[in-house]
This record gives C-alpha cells, sequence and structure tokens, in this order.
C-alpha cells in the first residue's frame, strides 16, 4: 500500500532484515524493494478479482476491497455487495444499459441469494423482506455529494413501481418522471460539487397493501437549504427553476407574469437571466418539462399560474431592493417599480409590503394582522451591521419565506397526485440527501458554509446510523444471545467511528446556558459546536470571532486535536469529518446570522393568505390546512406528514419541539435529523453507499469523454482515483462491517419462527405438539438436517437462530 494506491508485489524471504521490515518484488517494474511490514497487504488469487460481495474475499482488507471496486468498475459493473443488506455503487459518469424494464423483470420475484449485486436487486430485497416479514424496510443512500444518490434512489423507486405493481395506476413511471422533473427544478441548483445537486431531504414513502401492490405513495421534504434563494456564489446558481422561469415563460403569461420588459440592464441583487444563447434555449426546454410534468401530475393550469405568480414575484422583489431616505432614516424599496409588480403579482400592496419589510418609524413589523413586534429581537448581533444590510435583510427574509412556502405548496400538490385511500399495511421508505460537501475539492478555497455543515453534519449521522446497525446492534446480538464468535478485529476499530465528531457537534448542553471560560470548563459543561453556535448568536456582544474562540475553548484539548483543527484564514477552522477521511475547512463568515431564522421569513405565509388574488390565497389555504398549526410546513419543514403515514416520530419531535419557538436553525436541523434517525431506526434498514470515482465526476462531463477508455479493462488507472475510493471506503466504515458480516451470522430468526418453517424438512410434523424447550427442538432439527457446524449458531434464548448463510 502507498499513498498513490497499491502495487501488486511478491515477499521474499531474507532473514537478514531487521524486524518490522520486509523485501518485496514488485511484479509490475521488476524492482526490489524493502518496505514496513505495516504497508504489505494480502492479495487474493485472480479468480477473486471481480467477487460480486466483499464478504467472499479470502483475504479482507483494504487493497483488496479496492482491487474489488476497481476491476468490477473497469468491466462496468459498478456494484458490488458489501455484506447483507449494504450496497456499494461507483457512479459510472456516464448512462449504462442497465437500467430497464426488460432488467426489472429479470429481478422481479428473487430472493435476495439469487441476485447480482444492482441497485435492483437491493430493492428487490427490501421488497421481498417486507412481503416475508411484513415489517416496513428502508433503503438509505449515503455519499458524497455528485456520488450518484439521487440516481439511484430514483432507480430503485421506479424498480419497486414497476416490480409490485401500482392499484388503479396512482404511482407510474410516467408519475414518476413527471414528478423528478419538478421536485429537481425547484429543489435542485448548481454547485461546485454538482451540476445538479439537491438541496433538501426526501423520504419517500411507498405505501403497499396486503397484497403487496403499490397503493399509494407520499413525499417528505426536510431541511430545504432555503437561503440558496437568495445565495450569491461563484459558479453557483440558485434552485433550477427561477432561470427556466424567466426564459421559459411566453406569450400571455409571461404579460401577465409583469415578465415581458426585464432586461439584464435591471439591477437585480439575487437573478441574473441567463445571457448565453445556449443556456437560454436549454432554460426554455426544461421550463416546458416542467409544465407537462404538472400537467401529468393533475396540478391544474390555476395551480400553475399561481406558482409562477410567486416566483415572478421572488424575481421582482429581489429587483426592488432596499435603500435608507437620507430624510428619515427610514428604509424603503430601491426601485419602486420592481416593488409594485411584486406586490401586484402577490395580491397585496406596496405599503402593506414595506409596512412588513422595514416597518414604520422603529422599524416595527410582522404580520399584517398581528400586533406589531420589533424588527428584530434587539441583539447586539445587530449592531455591528450595516443599516442597508438589515433593509435587505428584510427583502432577502421575505423571498426565503415566500420560496419556502412556495416548496411546500408544490410538495402538497405532488402529494395530492400520489395519495389514495386505500387501506395500507406496510411502507418502504426511500431516503435521499444533500450529499457530503466539501468545496475545496473541486477548487474552492473559500471555505465551505454553514449551510455545507448542515448537510455534512446530517452525513455524519447517517454514517452513525450505518455504524450502530451494522457494527454495535451485530456485536450487542450475540452478547445478548450468548453466541461466541472469534473476531478478527481490527484494532482501531472500536476508536474510529463517528460518534466522536458527531458528539462535537450536538452535544447537548448540561446546564442552562452559561458561557465558560477555558479555566473553569468541565466536562459536563461542554457543548456541542451547533449549541454553542446557537448560544453565541443571542449572547449579547457576540459575533462570527467570539464563536471560534469559544469553539476552540471547548474543543483544544488533547481529546479533539485530531477533529478539529484551527486554520490560517480569518473565521476558519476545519473538522475532520468521517473518521478523519474528510477534512475540511469551513468558513464561519455570517455564521451567526446564518443559525437564526430571518425574522421576516415567517411573514411570508401571511401575505399569501391574505392575498387580494383568490386563486393564490385559496391555494395557500388548501396547502395549511383548516385551521393549521402555528407554525407553517416550510418552516417545520414536515410537509406530506399527513401521508407519510407509519412515520409518526416526525410529528413527535417537532411537536414538542423547542428550536421552532427558538428560532434557531442549528437546533431545528439537529432535532429534524433525530425525528429522521428515529423514523429510519423503526424499519428493516439497508444501505446503499454511493461513491465518487474521482473528484470531478459530476460537474463537468468528464464521463462521456472516458467511458470509452474503460470498456477494454485499460486505462482504470486514468478513471479511478485510489486514494478517493480508499477515503470513500474508510469513511463509510465498509472494511469492519464487511469484516463483521464474514464471520458472524449475520441472518437469523427467532427459533418458533425458524422451526415452524423448516420442520417438514426435519420429518417433523407435529406442530400443533406443544414444545417445552424451543431451543433444544431446534438444535435436534439441524443434526437432522446435518448442516455444517461452523454455518450456523443457535442462540442463548427463544429469540434468534443464526445463520451465516442465507436459509431459505
Ligand atoms: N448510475 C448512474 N448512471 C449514470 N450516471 C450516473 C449514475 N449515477 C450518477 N450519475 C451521474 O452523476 C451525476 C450526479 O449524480 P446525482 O445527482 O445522483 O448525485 P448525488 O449524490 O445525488 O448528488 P448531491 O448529493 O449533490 O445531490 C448525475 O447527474 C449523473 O450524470
Amino acid at each position: 500500500m502507498h499513498r498513490g494506491g497499491f502495487t501488486l508485489a511478491t515477499k521474499i524471504s531474507d532473514d537478514t532484515l531487521e524486524s518490522g521490515k520486509v523485501k518485496i518484488y514488485v511484479d509490475q517494474t521488476g524492482e526490489t524493494l524493502t518496505v514496513d511490514e505495516d504497508d504489505i497487504e494480502k492479495a487474493n488469487p485472480a479468480q477473486f478479482d471481480r467477487v460480486e460481495d466483499l464478504t467472499h474475499l479470502r483475504q479482507l482488507n483494504e487493497s483488496s476491497i479496492l482491487h474489488t471496486l476497481r476491476q468490477r468498475f473497469a468491466f462496468n459493473l459498478i456494484h458490488t455487495y458489501a455484506g447483507n443488506s449494504t450496497l456499494i455503487v461507483i457512479n459510472p459518469m456516464a448512462p449504462l444499459a442497465i437500467y430497464s424494464e426488460k432488467v426489472v423483470s429479470l429481478f422481479k420475484g428473487c430472493k435476495s441469494e439469487d441476485m447480482p449485486p444492482h441497485i435492483y436487486s437491493i430493492a428487490q430485497s427490501a421488497y421481498h423482506g417486507m412481503l416475508s416479514s411484513r415489517r416496513d424496510q428502508s433503503l438509505l443512500f449515503l455519499g458524497r455529494s455528485g456520488s450518484g444518490k439521487t440516481t439511484n434512489f430514483r432507480h430503485a423507486v421506479q424498480y419497486l413501481v414497476t416490480a409490485a405493481g401500482s392499484l388503479s395506476k396512482v404511482v407510474t413511471v410516467e408519475k414518476l418522471a413527471a414528478l423528478w422533473t419538478v421536485l429537481e427544478n425547484f429543489g435542485n441548483c448548481r454547485t461546485v460539487l454538482n451540476s445538479n445537486a439537491t438541496r433538501f431531504t426526501q423520504i419517500f414513502s411507498l405505501d403497499l397493501d396486503q397484497s403487496g401492490v403499490v397503493a399509494s405513495a407520499s413525499i417528505q421534504i426536510l431541511l430545504l437549504e432555503k437561503n440558496r434563494i437568495v445565495k450569491k456564489l461563484d459558479n453557483e446558481s440558485t434552485f433550477h427553476i427561477i432561470q427556466r422561469l424567466l426564459c421559459g415563460v411566453e406569450g400571455r403569461l409571461r404579460k401577465e407574469l409583469l415578465l415581458d420588459n426585464i432586461s439584464g440592464n435591471e439591477n437585480n441583487h439575487f437573478y441574473i437571466p441567463l445571457q448565453k444563447h445556449e443556456d437560454r434555449q436549454r432554460a426554455q426546454t426544461e421550463f416546458i418539462k416542467v409544465c407537462s410534468s404538472m400537467n401529468i401530475l393533475g396540478i391544474t393550469e390555476t395551480e400553475q399560474k399561481s406558482i409562477f405568480t410567486v416566483l415572478a414575484a421572488i424575481y421582482h422583489l429581489g429587483s426592488a431592493g432596499a435603500v435608507k431616505t437620507p430624510s428619515n432614516n427610514k428604509y424603503q424599496f430601491a426601485n419602486p417599480q420592481a416593488a409594485q409588480r411584486a406586490c401586484t403579482l402577490l395580491g397585496t400592496t406596496v405599503e402593506e409590503l414595506s409596512r412588513i419589510l422595514f416597518g414604520s418609524g422603529s422599524g416595527g413589523m410582522v404580520t399584517p394582522n398581528a400586533p406589531r413586534a420589533p424588527f428584530r429581537t434587539p441583539s447586539p448581533i445587530d449592531k455591528g451591521l450595516d443599516r442597508e444590510a438589515v433593509g435587505m435583510e428584510a427583502i432577502e427574509g421575505i423571498i426565503i419565506g415566500l420560496y419556502s412556502e412556495l416548496f411546500s405548496c408544490v410538495v402538497h400538490l405532488l402529494n395530492r397526485s400520489l395519495a389514495a385511500s386505500t387501506h395500507t399495511v406496510t411502507s418502504i421508505l426511500l431516503v435521499d440527501t444533500p450529499g457530503f460537501q466539501n468545496p475545496a475539492t473541486c477548487g474552492r478555497q473559500a471555505g465551505a458554509s454553514f449551510d455545507d455543515l448542515c448537510h455534512n453534519y446530517l452525513q455524519e449521522r447517517l454514517q452513525l446510523l450505518f455504524h450502530h446497525t451494522n457494527l454495535v446492534a451485530p456485536r450487542d446480538r450475540y452478547i445478548q444471545e450468548n453466541i461466541d464468535i472469534d473476531f478478527d478485529t481490527n484494532e482501531n476499530e472500536s476508536h474510529v467511528n463517528p460518534t466522536p465528531l458527531v458528539n462535537l457537534m450536538d452535544r447537548a448542553a448540561q446546564n442552562t446556558v452559561v458561557r465558560t471560560s477555558y479555566t473553569d470548563l468541565h466536562e459536563a459543561d461542554r457543548r456541542g459546536l451547533l449549541w454553542l453556535l446557537d448560544e453565541e448568536a443571542i449572547y449579547p456582544g457576540s459575533n462570527d470571532e467570539s464563536f471560534i474562540e469559544r469553539l476552540f475553548t471547548h474543543y483544544s484539548d488533547r481529546d479533539h486535536q485530531l477533529l478539529l483543527r484551527k486554520a490560517p484564514g480569518s473565521n476558519q477552522f476545519m473538522l475532520h469529518h468521517l473518521q478523519g477521511t474528510n477534512p475540511v475547512l469551513y468558513t464561519a463568515k455570517g455564521w451567526l446570522k446564518c443559525s437564526r431564522e430571518n425574522p421576516v421569513a415567517r411573514a411570508a405565509i401571511n401575505v399569501l393568505l391574505e392575498s387580494c388574488k383568490e386563486e393564490l390565497s385559496k391555494l395557500f389555504v388548501n396547502v395549511r390546512g383548516i385551521g393549521g398549526s402555528n407554525f407553517s410546513g416550510s418552516m417545520l419543514g414536515i410537509d406530506g406528514t399527513q401521508s407519510l403515514k407509519r412515520a409518526s416520530s416526525m410529528r413527535r419531535t417537532f411537536g414538542s419541539n423547542v428550536a421552532m419557538k427558538r428560532k434557531s436553525i442549528c437546533l431545528q436541523t439537529k432535532f429534524t435529523i433525530d425525528g429522521l434517525i428515529e423514523t429510519l431506526r423503526r424499519t428493516k434498514l439497508r444501505f446503499v453507499h454511493c461513491m465518487l470515482p474521482c473528484h470531478d465526476a459530476s460537474c463537468n462531463d468528464v464521463g462521456s469523454n472516458l467511458l470509452g477508455v474503460k470498456n477494454d479493462g485499460q486505462g482504470i488507472n486514468d478513471l479511478i482515483n485510489v486514494p478517493l475510493l480508499r477515503s470513500q471506503i474508510r469513511g463509510a466504515q465498509i472494511q469492519d462491517s464487511v469484516r463483521l458480516n464474514k464471520q458472524g451470522f449475520p441472518n437469523y430468526m427467532p427459533l418458533g419462527e425458524f422451526r415452524r418453517k423448516f420442520r417438514l424438512l426435519s420429518g417433523d410434523n407435529k406442530l400443533s405438539v406443544p414444545i417445552l424447550d424451543e431451543r433444544k427442538a431446534v438444535e435436534d432439527m439441524l443434526q437432522t438436517l446435518d448442516l455444517e457446524l461452523t454455518s450456523y449458531r443457535v442462540g442463548l434464548s427463544l429469540v434468534s437462530f443464526f445463520l451465516r448463510y442465507v436459509f431459505s
């Protein structure tokens, strides 16, 4: 093993070498070298080169895992099993002919052990598991941004709908395609890591009836990166739909949206219409696709028009801007014509909107009907702010609020098209998230943002869920069942796991808010980064620098130096994510502000509900439901919950949530993720680890150029960046999980169930006879069956019978 990857060599015995060293002959170059013993791993014979499941490797080590994945990838075999419930998929960076109805039919009805690794096979295993256990199942997609989570997620949903069939055509492949088009336009954007990056978490629930047919479906959206609608970053865009509407809407509707006279000359703070001809053309085509997809999903023309009206209003608000009048020190719209256009579209008046945004006199605001609250909770963080920014901040707030409400509304309409009143028995949940963000890997040196931090925290929590499910729970089960297993453990395994970093980020405060100095900081006072940021944002006199200072006060001891490091730039720090495999440089600029909800955002829903345009207000009244809760769905991120029937933990987690009241984005993120994890834990989980073969796989067109190189198995070194793949394998804890699977007994079932299912094989047909010692009965059965002793263990209690290989 070496920095660049690994090389095949042959060990030469040499007794003269000092201990810890070995002599090797490098097969490729013919060199003889003396190297450290620790840098040597045993290779497998060539017949293992492309094994379908890593647990089948005779020599299980990092190099052999990398070698297998690389060999498979060279032959377009992008999927590999990593044990029982885990699949690795490497982004092929180009379309492959492995997804079609014909391929679906090959997997349909199969059992896990009969299928080659494929995204369809893991979906089929979930389906088969659901049928045989009647337990909810889930598929979780993890990986870096651009690694292929959304692509695989969609293939899995499509497979399940095609293979299981759908009652009364409520969920069809055509509808799914339309659904992805709409969701992607409203929730995706271009980033440095992925030209079509997802900026929200989605739980897609397929609900099945008694006979295993899809009866309905629902989408639940969490943690939309709302700030994206007002973010300006080099080489990144806002949500696709804005530009696509600006370029694509035509004729009468364009006039009605007051977009007929817009030009690149108008100074818009957030949205500059596309200039290049080919970009405009593409946007136009995409816009037509959005409209036809909405038609397929039964979104009426009136509803579509209302949606586009809010989007156009958002654009005009971006042009409206804010300035302070020199005469009375109050804010007003910088471009009153643009503000007028926005207000006309929203069905309100400029006076009313100015009052909401800029308040009267002292800058009061919030809802048109409610008693006026101060514009911002007076806090010292406002002190240092330029007043101009406060004016623009109000514009940003209303845009964020409007877009959040609009997104919820769109999701509500999508759910309407997937709903049915049929009784359902079980669900398969598929979860797609924004991937891990490390912008420096694609050349952005400015450091990661607060939103990146939230996405990365989510990935850490999901990895921790993997750790618990695949590494901690099986061991606990063996201990409970008194099953002795001689594990050949990796000595680092117990220390290297996601827990320390997750604790560093979200360890809850033990005491009330007390600012602790280094000298009187006790272990019990230590709290996570998200909590520190939350506290700092409301503490008088604090700023981004004081937050960083406090972070290091809490975490500069030796125990944490491998996780958190100072960085040379101002307000910068490094977090060593995913067991140190992915160090990310963060720049905490404006984080105190980002970590609080923009106070104006919540006013947006009232503007919409009280619009004098009946069709607009009606649409949003319908979305909220009669007597909706105090907080709108978009703020909570729980839209679609009505239809996510079995995910009740989400509601509970939010119900008692102080984070909403504290308007803290940090705590809302933490509690939302708690709810997500709790929901997933109640299901039988399967993991799909998506991996990038090279850093820029999804940010340009490298894929199409390189596909040709790959087919003959040559040129593979150019395609797979081995150190990158290695860090993903380590970060995903693949080796540890595969080892436990290989050496343990991952398949188990209750003794009674086992006896019922297989008693006939051992000639026992007296089920009605009560059995006093179920364990003994199963042991006798197994003896009669003459199964190899090494392939099973019988557990202590009535709970489990363990089997190394699937037995069905
Ligand atoms: N199985 C696949 N076959 C062909 N192309 C793929 C596949 N998986 C991914 N890609 C390519 O990689 C790009 C990025 O994939 P995708 O958007 O699914 O990544 P992601 O992990 O969901 O990213 P993010 O976390 O940023 O949303 C896709 O647009 C597609 O071009």
